[in-house]
């Protein structure tokens, strides 16, 4: 009995330690569960790594709490059978046969038996505490992985907040910036607009103005090709009665032919009956002397006597008039003088010139009110020649030398004027020479330059000598191009002026004051400057030029004498020109000399003469004056000079 016993606990034994064995096997078999050794058993099969990281997802399972899942139960392998065949390990079956045998040779199966099981049991409860352990790390690990993840995610969510402030600020920042582009270019927008809207206005005023403009130009162009019309048929018209009257004059010269024509022929035999009734005479009378010796010698005596007579007379006569010119006439130098061509025709020249002068002003002696004839010059050099006037005057009238006088400024302004005037003022006589006249009298010059001064010294009342054109005869004598003869002269009139003369006073005119010889320009003791006249003086120019062209022109016509023999030019009328009208006219003429003005007004009055009623329009008056502005101008520009410089 007591060996069947034995026996029963054996078999309980090896299928306890089977199912332990298994058990263990099926641990390890599921990976990483404890091992569970029988004391004395040595498994070959590799220890579980102790601290390997449990698996994330899954758990790892708890020992002896482990739930057979439907899903672990293939693990086991059931279909192959428990052989050496792989995948099955007999070791722990060979360990409950071990152990089965240790039991069985054992005196006391069941005590080692308990004491086995108890030894299990103690290693299971120190695995439990193992678990338990190892729990607690994996919870501690769980703990501090959700702290680092808590963490993290707590870092995540601070930088994302950063980031998101940032990208709210970036935000902001990209929407300011976009809305000052936006109003930058609604900005220059509006001032492109403005700047558009500008242009436009002034191209619109550009516009109007040419247009205005154009409407002048063609209603000019209209008035000018209409003025022309009605000069061309004015033309025409004269012309048509010129023809008439040539005409008309060419049958009276026909008539007046065939008269003449008849006259002469009635003469022609009146005068051969008459050569033939004197030569019938002369023939008897030549018989009588050719057949008489006596009266043939006295006929050929008296013819004789009667030519020479007449051929000495005629020369005599030539060669005594040659001397009383020489001595008394005036040098052929002088073009023009206030003294007479012989000293006995001076008195009678002065006394009808000042007659005529006074005519001329109404009893006046100069136009000016103040005695200044027609010369208009700038008030400061006005008062200049009216002192030199005084002072020559008072000299004169001392006994006192003389000075000379330079006048230099561009051509047409008034300096021979001006130096007549002077010599008219100051009571002396004045005579005016070019010097261009002196070259070319040759080796003649010196005698000339002698006689002139020999005449000029018997004025009683003193004599200003004018010498037009200066520089063309008292130019720098080492000039390469002067002749002999014009530097003999040159000399000459240096050593007639060497000293200070009570009798005559030197007055030259030159445009080019720079070329005059310095020994002439040493001599000099006034010098005035003439300007182009400026505003003012071209207002009273034109004013004088107006009055002596226009309005007088037409008045001497009516009160002449002779318009009751000629056939005289029509009455000008003048209509609308105002004293705007010529400073108008003076503020465009600007850089005009007084030449210039004065020959302007020439033209004025010969537009008028061209005109259909012979009237002066403001039109007509204005239309010349521009005209000749833009030849002015144009004259300029041919000359290589700026036409704005003066102006
Ligand atoms: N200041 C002026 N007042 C009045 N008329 C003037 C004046 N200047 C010039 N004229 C006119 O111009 C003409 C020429 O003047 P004038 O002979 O005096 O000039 P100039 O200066 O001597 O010229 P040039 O240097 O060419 O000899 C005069 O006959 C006159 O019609």
């Amino acid at each position: 009995m007591a060996a069947a016993a034995a026996a029963k606990a054996a078999a309980a034994a090896v299928s306890a330690g089977a199912a332990i064995a298994l058990c263990s096997e099926r641990a390890h078999a599921e990976g990483g569960g404890p091992t569970f050794r029988f004391p004395g058993f040595s498994s070959p099969a590799p220890a579980p790594a102790p601290a390997a990281p449990p698996p994330q997802q899954s758990p790892p399972p708890v020992a002896g709490k482990r739930e057979e899942t439907p899903e672990e139960a293939p693990k086991v392998s059931t279909q192959h059978p428990r052989t050496s065949a792989p995948g099955f390990d007999p070791a722990p079956l060979e360990r409950g046969v071990d152990a089965l045998g240790k039991l069985q040779q054992s005196p006391n199966p069941k005590q080692l038996f308990e004491l086995m099981k108890k030894q299990e049991e103690t290693r299971q409860q120190e695995l439990a505490a193992k678990k338990a352990e190892y729990q607690k790390a994996l919870a501690e690990i769980d703990l501090e992985k959700k702290r680092v993840d808590y963490e993290e995610r707590k870092k995540l969510e601070q930088q994302l907040a950063k980031i998101k402030s940032q990208m709210v600020q970036y935000e902001d920042e990209l929407k300011r910036k976009r809305l000052q582009a936006e109003h930058e270019a609604q900005r220059v927008r509006n001032q492109e607009l403005v700047k558009m809207q500008e242009e436009s206005a002034i191209r619109l005023e550009q516009i109007k103005r040419a247009t205005e403009e154009q409407i002048q130009e063609q209603r000019r162009l209209t008035e000018k090709q209409k003025a022309e019309l009605e000069r061309t048929i004015q033309t025409q018209k004269i012309m048509a009665e010129a023809e008439g009257r040539a005409i008309e004059t060419k049958l009276t010269e026909e008539v007046k032919k065939r008269l003449l024509l008849e006259q002469i022929n009635a003469d022609k035999e009146k005068w051969i009956e008459v050569i033939n009734t004197t030569f019938e005479h002369i023939g008897g009378g030549l018989r009588t002397i050719l057949t008489d010796q006596n009266k043939l010698v006295v006929a050929v005596g008296g013819v004789t006597a009667l030519a020479a007579g007449i051929y000495t007379t005629r020369e005599g006569a030539r060669v005594v008039w040659g001397y009383i010119d020489r001595i008394l006439g005036q040098p052929s130098l002088i073009r023009e003088s206030s003294r007479g061509k012989y000293p006995w025709s001076s008195s009678f020249s002065r006394a009808t010139s000042t007659l005529t002068s006074k005519l001329k002003n109404g009893g006046n002696l100069g136009k000016n009110g103040d005695g200044f004839g027609d010369v208009i010059l700038n008030p400061s050099l006005q008062k200049r020649v009216k002192q030199l006037a005084n002072a020559t005057a008072n000299t004169k009238l001392h006994q006192a030398p003389f000075r000379n006088m330079l006048f230099y400024g561009p051509p047409g302004t008034g300096k021979t004027m001006a130096a007549r005037e002077l010599a008219r003022k100051s009571g002396l006589d004045y005579a005016l020479m070019t010097g261009g006249d002196v070259a070319p009298l040759g080796s003649q010059a010196v005698t000339k330059i002698h006689q002139l001064f020999d005449w000029a010294k018997k004025s009683n009342r003193g004599l200003l000598l004018f010498i037009d054109e200066a520089d063309a005869f008292l130019c720098e004598r080492n000039k390469t191009y002067m002749s002999e003869a014009q530097r003999s002269a040159l000399n000459a009139l240096l050593f007639r002026t060497g000293d200070q003369s009570k009798d005559i006073v030197l007055a030259l005119a030159t445009n080019r004051p720079g070329d005059l010889d310095s020994a002439v320009a040493d001599r000099i003791d006034e010098v005035l400057e003439f300007p182009l006249p400026g505003e003012d003086e071209r207002f009273k120019l034109l004013k004088l030029y107006l009055d002596k062209y226009i309005i007088k022109a037409s008045d001497k016509h009516e009160n002449s004498w002779l318009s009751l023999f000629r056939r005289q030019p029509q009455k000008i009328e003048v209509k609308g020109i105002t004293d705007d009208l010529i400073r108008e006219a003076a503020t465009k003429t600007q850089g005009f000399s007084g030449r210039e003005i004065a020959k302007m007004m020439a033209s004025v009055q010969a537009a008028v003469y061209g005109s259909k009623d012979c009237e002066l329009t403001p039109g007509l008056f204005r239309e010349v004056v521009d005209y000749k502005v833009a030849e002015h101008q144009q004259r300029r520009r041919l000359a290589g000079e700026d036409p704005k410089q003066n102006e």
